[in-house]
């Protein structure tokens, strides 16, 4: 047998390498009726203790990727017609005997049940599968993978497999998740499970050693990650905008001029709420792009890091970015449903009423008419641009552009949409920010707190097209340095610069 046991596995199945990480219910386990036929003999046997959920899953795919299983369960009469004909389910002492690789799916509180079957354990490779409670990680300091390694000394602990589901793991990695977290102290060990997972159809991603386990099994406690900041700044954008909007448009006529225009609050408030969160999260996407180009400027070279909130800044843009994209994607949605309200069509006939009495036939102020035409077109072009960014953040749309073409999309076109925002809003607004009429409260017009930080992106990226600015800038980007740019004195520097600061 040669020395990667699952590789050997690899060796005698027909798959060519390319084929390895295709998800497999291999052909000749299928039967007519689609059930998995018996597992070819000389398949390598895989041991699982545990019958459920998630032992049967991947006794599913470990059938259906061509090798022999045992199960061992405490009561294997009664879980047994659960499992597909391929598997064999039996007693736990029995299901230990012959395989070589043992997936231990099972709760960490069960480990020490298995203690009895130590002796026939011993040299055997356990794939430790398990996800710790939130509650539970913290509340142990150890993993559970370091656990089970210290409850079986003489065996091998692999950690795998925890961050896919049952359900994944039955019906094979779709366009989610197919990498396997794997680390293990003994490399052999995590090679042989390696080879496994790709003959599963996963990809397996190597941690290291068992102290990584820890980190895996916190990865299917975490939700979102990287989504959190960015969430909440939307979240605390759209109530700031929300109540702002609502004390100039709903609370001022109330108070002031005894009018009810609580009706706005669903659409109207909202649709004057969202371009501006989607607007001031978008020229939060460029700011720091533009902070760092400062900062190399400044510093003379690109080899010192950004302070910690810059870096983590310029970590989330892309989170920012599509909240951004979806709260515009919104926006123009509200627009489009404007004309379909009833009070929309209540103000047109009014006006129309009024019109006749006022006996004016023609309504049709030039100025207004070409404003909104061009100011709608801008947010469509704008809106148009945006959706392009979003589509290249769809990792295989990503994978499928190099960094120039990507950079291209996001850096330079994403900057074009923060231009067409720009126009878009500032032609909406027009001459209201200087009519005294528009400030409710002394509060000025909404669209007019938006404008500061995309002019400040824009002015700085102006700038920084400068020749002279622009030359440097490239020059720093490869890797220039401006004399005496790094602050670090070597040990004898040191020795020299405390001889001559007695002079
Ligand atoms: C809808 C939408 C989707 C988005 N999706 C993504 C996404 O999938 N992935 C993503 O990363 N962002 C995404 N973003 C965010 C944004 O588009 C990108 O981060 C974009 O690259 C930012 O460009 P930039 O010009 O501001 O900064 P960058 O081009 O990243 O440059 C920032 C700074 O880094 C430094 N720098 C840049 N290049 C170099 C270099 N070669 N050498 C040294 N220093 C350098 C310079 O100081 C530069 O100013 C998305 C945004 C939106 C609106
Ligand atoms: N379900 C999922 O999607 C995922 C589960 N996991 C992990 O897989 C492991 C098993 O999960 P899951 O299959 O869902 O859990 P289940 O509760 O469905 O199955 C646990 C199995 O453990 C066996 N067992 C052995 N000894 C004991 C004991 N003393 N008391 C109770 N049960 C015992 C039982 O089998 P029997 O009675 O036959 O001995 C039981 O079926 C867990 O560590 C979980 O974190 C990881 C990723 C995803
Ligand atoms: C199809 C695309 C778009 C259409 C049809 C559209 C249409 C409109 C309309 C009709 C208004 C006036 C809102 C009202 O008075 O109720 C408006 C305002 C505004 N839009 Fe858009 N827009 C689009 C895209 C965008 C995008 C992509 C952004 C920025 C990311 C944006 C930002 C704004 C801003 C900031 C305002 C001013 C809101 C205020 O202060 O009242 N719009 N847009
Ligand atoms: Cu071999
Ligand atoms: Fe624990």
């Amino acid at each position: 047998m040669c020395r990667h046991w699952a590789q050997c596995w690899g060796c005698k199945t027909t798959k060519t390498s390319g084929e390895m990480d295709k998800p497999l219910i291999s052909r000749r386990l299928v039967d007519s009726d689609g059930s998995l036929a018996e597992a070819p003999s000389e398949a390598p046997k895989v041991g699982i203790l545990g019958s459920g959920d998630f032992a049967r899953s991947l006794a599913t795919r470990l059938v259906g990727s061509g090798f022999g299983v045992v199960v061992g369960s405490r009561n294997p009469k009664r879980m047994a017609g659960l499992f597909p004909s391929a598997a064999q389910v039996t007693f736990q002492e029995e299901a230990v005997g012959s395989p070589e690789v043992i997936f231990v799916a099972m709760f960490r509180e069960h480990y020490s049940s298995l203690c009895s079957l130590s002796s026939q354990l011993a040299g055997k490779i356990l794939v430790d599968v398990s996800n710790p409670t939130e509650q539970e990680h913290l509340q142990h300091r150890e993993s559970n993978a370091e656990y089970l390694a210290s409850l079986f000394p003489t065996c091998s602990v692999v950690k795998a497999f925890n961050v896919i589901s049952a359900w994944t793991l039955q019906s094979g990695p779709r366009d989610g998740n197919r990498q396997v977290p794997i680390c293990s102290d003994q490399p052999e060990a995590k090679r042989t499970v390696s080879e496994m997972v790709h003959a599963m159809g996963f990809t397996p991603v190597d941690m290291g050693s068992l102290v990584s386990a820890r980190e895996v099994e916190a990865m299917p406690l975490r939700l979102l990650p990287g989504w959190k900041v960015p969430a909440l700044l939307t979240l605390g954008l759209l109530v700031f905008f929300y109540a702002y909007n609502f004390v100039r448009d709903v609370l001022h006529p109330y108070l002031q001029e005894g009018k009810n225009k609580f009706y706005k609050l669903p659409v109207s408030v909202v649709n004057t709420t969202l371009p501006c969160v989607a607007y001031v999260l978008l020229s939060l996407v460029y700011l720091p792009g533009v902070l760092a180009a400062a900062l190399q400027l400044r510093r003379g070279t690109k080899y010192r890091r950004f302070p910690d909130w810059l870096d983590h800044w310029l970590q989330h843009r892309k989170q920012i970015g599509l909240l951004s994209f979806f709260c515009a994607a919104l926006h123009a949605l509200y627009s489009f449903c404007l004309p379909l309200r009833r009070s929309h069509r209540y103000d047109l006939v009014n006006l129309a009423v009024k019109q006749v009495l006022a006996n004016k036939s023609h309504l049709w102020v030039e100025e207004e008419v070409w404003r909104m035409e061009i100011y709608v077109s801008l947010g469509v072009l704008a809106l148009g641009t945006l959706s392009l960014l979003a589509v290249t953040s769809l990792p295989s749309i990503a994978n499928s552009l190099n960094w120039r073409e990507f950079s291209f999309v996001q850096s330079t076109l994403g900057f074009v949409a923060l231009v067409l925002s720009t126009l878009h809003t500032l032609t909406y607004g027009w001459t209201r920010a200087f009519e005294e009429s528009r400030y409710k409260f002394y509060l000025p017009p909404t669209f007019t707190l938006t404008l500061l930080v995309p002019c400040v992106v824009i002015l700085a990226r102006g700038l920084f097209l400068l020749p002279c600015v622009s030359r440097r800038l490239s020059k720093i980007r490869r890797g220039w340095e401006k004399d005496g740019a790094i602050k670090f004195t070597l040990p004898m520097d040191h020795t020299l610069a405390q001889k001559t600061s007695h002079v």
